[in-house]
C-alpha cells in the first residue's frame, strides 16, 4: 500500500481553520452540503451514462445511503455517483477553486473571523464536514475506473492518500463525530434535517438501519404541481440549485406546453451573486431532459443579461443523448431560450408596476446588469428600457425614463444624464448647477455600461438623451419657473467684456483646451469642462484611459460662468490687456476644473507655482 502526505493548499488551511473553530450554531448543515454533494455526484454519472453504458457496472439505481454506528461514533454517508480520481481527489478536496470561497475568506478576514454566521452565508462545501467530525474519511472510485483511493484528514494542514478497494463506483464519506457532536447519530435527528434540507432531491436518501427507510421524497420538485410545494421547499431547493444561502427574490415555476414543451423552475436571488462581473458572464441555469441532468455550462439557455438567474428547465424536447456541443445553435434550445425570456422580463414587468419599493431592490443588485440587454438584446430592447431604473436629481429615488419624461419642463425636449464612476461626486458636478437652479431633472449615470447603450438607443419617447457634459447641452430655452429673460440676464457681465476674457484665456491656454466660452450651466462654480458636441463623452475617455485604449486626446472646452464674482473681477482685469495674473487664473480654473472632473493634471509643478502666487498676492 502506497500512502502519500500532502498539504492542503493554503486557502483551504485558512478556511479549516475556521470552520473547525467556528461557533456557528447551525452545524446541521454539513448534512445537507454532502448530500449535495452526492446528489451532483450521481447527476453526472447519469448524464456521462448516457452516451457510455459501460460506466454504470450493474448498479443503475442512484441513490445515498446514510448510516449512524453509536459504539464507534462514526456517521457514513455513500453515494454511486460518478466517484474520484486520485488527481480529482487532490483537485476538488486539496485546492480550492470556487470564487465563492475567495469571498469567504476575505469576507471572514474583514470582520475577524467573527462573524459566525458567514459560513451560512457563504456555504463551505465538503469542509463543513469537519464541524461536527475529528476525522473525516473518503473512499472513492471513479466509474469506468479501476482503482479505489482513500483520503484522510484531521482537517489540519495535511491529508493524507493511499490506493484502497471499493465495491463499485461511488464515494462513501466517513466522519468520527466530535465528542459534542454525538446528536447527529440519532436516527430523528437525521430524519428531521433530510426532510428539512434535502427532501427535494431527486434521488432516494436511505437511512440504513433494522429496515432501510427512504428519508426524501426523492421527486424533482419541478415536476411536482404548484399547489403541492411550500415557500420553504422552493426556498431549499434554491438554496440547493443555486448554491446560495439567501432568500430567492422571484420564483417562477410553470410548465409550458405548445409546440415545444418544457418546465421552469426558476429564482432571481435576493442577492448579487459572486461571479456576476467576471468577464465570461456565465448562467448557471441547469438543463435537464426528463430530470436527467444534461449540463449547467450552456450559454444558449438564457441571455447573458439574464445570467443572475438560477434554477433548473426541463424539457423533453430535447434528445436525452444531446451533447454539449449539440447544444449549439439547437433551435428547440432557440425556442426555449426566447420563451423564458419573455417569462423573466414579463414578470419583472409585472413586480415592478406592483411594487416599486421591492423592485428597488432588484435594481439594486441586478440593474447594471439588466442594462446589457438593452444595448444586446435588439428584440427586447423596448422592455428592458422600460425595466431600467436611473438615479437623479430628483431626489433619492429610482426613476423610470417615464417618470422622467413625464416631469419634462415647458421647452424641454431632451433626455438630460451626467455619467461617472461615483455617485456623489456625480451630484457635486459644477456642470448641474445651471439645472439645478431652473428645476430641470438630470439622470444619474454610474455603471459603466451606460456609456455604451445610450448612444446606441439615441433615443426614448422620442426626446433624444444629452450628456450634460458636452456641448450641446441647451438650457437657454428652458425657463426658470416664474422667471423673466431680463432677470436671467440681469447678473451677468457685459457680453463683450465676457468674449474678451474668454479670447484672453484661448490664447493663454493655447492646444490645452479647444475654445473658451461663456456658459449658462453654472451658478456656484467659476468653470467647468465640456466635450465638445461631437467628441467622445469625457468620461468615457477617461473610462476607456484606464483600461489601457488608445483614444483620440480630445481637448475639452473650457466654459466660464458670467454671473460669477471672480470672472466678473477678470473680465475688468482683461480691459487692460495680457498679462501675466490673466495667464496664472486660465491655467489654475482649467486644472480646478480637471480635478474636479478626476483627471489629472499635466503640469503639477506649475499648478502649485501658480497656486502659491496667488495666495500670496490674496494676503497681501
Ligand atoms: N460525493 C462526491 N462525489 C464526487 N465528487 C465529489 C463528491 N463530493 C465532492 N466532490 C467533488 O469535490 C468538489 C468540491 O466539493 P465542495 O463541496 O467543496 O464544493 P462544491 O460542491 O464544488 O461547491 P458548493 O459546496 O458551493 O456546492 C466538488 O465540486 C466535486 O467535484
Amino acid at each position: 500500500m502506497t500512502e502519500e502526505k500532502l498539504s492542503f493548499q493554503a486557502e483551504v488551511s485558512k478556511l479549516l481553520h475556521i470552520v473547525t473553530h467556528s461557533l456557528y450554531s447551525n452545524k446541521e448543515i454539513f448534512l445537507r452540503e454532502l448530500i449535495s454533494n452526492a446528489s451532483d455526484a450521481c447527476d453526472k454519472l447519469r448524464y456521462e451514462s448516457q452516451t457510455d453504458s459501460s460506466l454504470i457496472d450493474g448498479d443503475s439505481e442512484f441513490k445515498i445511503t446514510l448510516s449512524a454506528d453509536k459504539e464507534a461514533k462514526t456517521l457514513t454517508l455513500a453515494d454511486n455517483g460518478i466517484g474520484m480520481n486520485h488527481d480529482d481527489l487532490i483537485n476538488n478536496l486539496g485546492t480550492i477553486a470556487k470564487s465563492g470561497t475567495e469571498a469567504f475568506l476575505k469576507a471572514a478576514e474583514e470582520s475577524g473571523n467573527s462573524d459566525v454566521n458567514l459560513i451560512g452565508q457563504f456555504g463551505v462545501g465538503f469542509y463543513s464536514s469537519f464541524m461536527v467530525a475529528d476525522e473525516v474519511i473518503v473512499s472513492t472510485r471513479k466509474a469506468g475506473e479501476d482503482k479505489a483511493w482513500v483520503w484522510t484528514s484531521t482537517g489540519q494542514g495535511e491529508y493524507t492518500i493511499t490506493d484502497g478497494e471499493r465495491d463499485g463506483h461511488g464515494t462513501t464519506i466517513t466522519m468520527k463525530m466530535r465528542e459534542d457532536q454525538e446528536e447527529f447519530l440519532d436516527d430523528m435527528r437525521i430524519r428531521n434535517i433530510i426532510k428539512t434540507y434535502s427532501d427535494h432531491i431527486d434521488i432516494a436518501v436511505v437511512l440504513k438501519g433494522e429496515e432501510e427507510e427512504t428519508l426524501n421524497s426523492a421527486s424533482a420538485i419541478w415536476t411536482r404541481s404548484k399547489s403541492d410545494i411550500t415557500e420553504e421547499q422552493y426556498k431549499e431547493f434554491y438554496h440547493h440549485v443555486a448554491h446560495a444561502f439567501d432568500d430567492p427574490w422571484l420564483t417562477l415555476h410553470n410548465r409550458v406546453e405548445g409546440v415545444i414543451e418544457y418546465t421552469n423552475l426558476l429564482f432571481i436571488p435576493g442577492t448579487r451573486p459572486m461571479d456576476l462581473f467576471t468577464p465570461e458572464r456565465k448562467n448557471h441555469l441547469k438543463l435537464y431532459v426528463n430530470r436527467v441532468f444534461i449540463t449547467d455550462d450552456c450559454d444558449e439557455v438564457i441571455p447573458q443579461y439574464l445570467r443572475f438567474v438560477r434554477g433548473v428547465v426541463d424539457s423533453g424536447d430535447l434528445p436525452l443523448n444531446v451533447s454539449r456541443e449539440m447544444l449549439q445553435h439547437n433551435p428547440v434550445l432557440a425556442k426555449i431560450k426566447a420563451g423564458l425570456t419573455k417569462k423573466v422580463l414579463g414578470e419583472l414587468k409585472k413586480k415592478a408596476e406592483k411594487d416599486a419599493e421591492g423592485y428597488a431592490a432588484f435594481w439594486e443588485n441586478f440593474g447594471a446588469v439588466m442594462k446589457e440587454g438593452i444595448y444586446e438584446d435588439f428584440a427586447h430592447q423596448k422592455d428592458c428600457l422600460a425595466l431600467a431604473r436611473f438615479k437623479s436629481t430628483n431626489g433619492d429615488d429610482w426613476v423610470s425614463l417615464a417618470d422622467y419624461v413625464e416631469r419634462m419642463k415647458e421647452g424641454q425636449d431632451e433626455i438630460f444624464y451626467i455619467s461617472g464612476d461615483d455617485l456623489d461626486a456625480l451630484k457635486r458636478s459644477p456642470q448641474l448647477e445651471g439645472f439645478k437652479a431652473k428645476g430641470v431633472e438630470v439622470l444619474l449615470m454610474t455603471d459603466p455600461i451606460d456609456e455604451f447603450w445610450i448612444p446606441s438607443v439615441g433615443q426614448f419617447e422620442e426626446k433624444n438623451f444629452q450628456s450634460i457634459t458636452k456641448g450641446g447641452a441647451d438650457l437657454s430655452k428652458i425657463k426658470k419657473d416664474g422667471e423673466s429673460e431680463e432677470e436671467a440676464k440681469e447678473d451677468s457681465a457685459d457680453k463683450d467684456g465676457v468674449d474678451r476674457l474668454c479670447a484672453a484665456f484661448k490664447v493663454a491656454l493655447g492646444d490645452s483646451v479647444q475654445e473658451v466660452r461663456s456658459t449658462d450651466r453654472l451658478t456656484d462654480s467659476a468653470v467647468c469642462i465640456v466635450a465638445s458636441e461631437t467628441a467622445m463623452d469625457r468620461n468615457l475617455q477617461r473610462m476607456l484611459k484606464q483600461h489601457g485604449q488608445a483614444v483620440p486626446d480630445d481637448a475639452p472646452i473650457l466654459e466660464v460662468n458670467p454671473t460669477h464674482s471672480l470672472i466678473k473681477k477678470l473680465v475688468d482685469l482683461s480691459a487692460e490687456g495680457t498679462n501675466v495674473a490673466l495667464d496664472d487664473a486660465a491655467h489654475l480654473l482649467l486644472d480646478q476644473a480637471r480635478i474636479i472632473e478626476g483627471e489629472n493634471i499635466p503640469d503639477m509643478t506649475s499648478f502649485a507655482r501658480r497656486m502659491t502666487s496667488a495666495m500670496e498676492k490674496g494676503l497681501m
